[in-house]
């Protein structure tokens, strides 16, 4: 038997963005990428040399077109799963407060939901431990 092949954490800094209704924001990922056509929370893979929070302010500004400023960072829990090819280590933030308009910038599609409604949407498998704390915050 050859020795498993070594590990490999990728650190990936998401957002729940929160409106005034407390919906939720989901962004369809991009054709062509990993996991294409799933519902997940804006966000991305932490570059060397940021701290994670800097990683969401940019992919925020990136993805959305929005700028936040740290403070309105609230994290909320993580996502920790198993990939074939790595082991994606997630936090989760939510954020209330943001300036400038939503745009679909990278996404195929963007949609607001109410926590509850998260489950009836395809997410990464990754995501669907997350959905009980958004219940817990936000209400079904
Ligand atoms: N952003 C985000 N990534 C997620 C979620 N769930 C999940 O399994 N992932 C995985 C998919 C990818 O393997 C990885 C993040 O990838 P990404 O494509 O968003 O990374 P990125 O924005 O830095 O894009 P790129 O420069 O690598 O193209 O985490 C989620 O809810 N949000
Ligand atoms: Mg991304």
């Amino acid at each position: 038997m050859s020795p498993p092949p070594p590990l490999k954490i990728t650190l990936v800094a998401a957002c729940a963005l929160i409106d005034g209704d407390g919906r939720v924001l989901v962004a369809q990922r991009p054709e062509g990428k990993a996991l294409a056509g799933l519902w997940e929370f804006p966000g991305g893979k932490v570059e060397p040399g940021e701290r994670p929070e800097q990683t969401l302010i940019r992919e925020l500004d990136e993805e959305l077109g929005v700028t936040v400023k740290e403070a309105c960072l609230a994290p909320l829990t993580f996502a920790s799963y198993p990939y074939e090819t790595f082991h994606l280590l997630m936090p989760l933030w939510i954020c209330r407060r943001w300036e400038g308009v939503i745009q679909k910038k990278e996404h195929q599609a963007l949609q607001w939901l109410r926590a509850g409604r998260l489950r009836d949407i395809p997410m990464p498998p990754a995501d669907e431990p997350l959905i009980p704390a958004l219940i817990d915050l936000l209400g079904p």
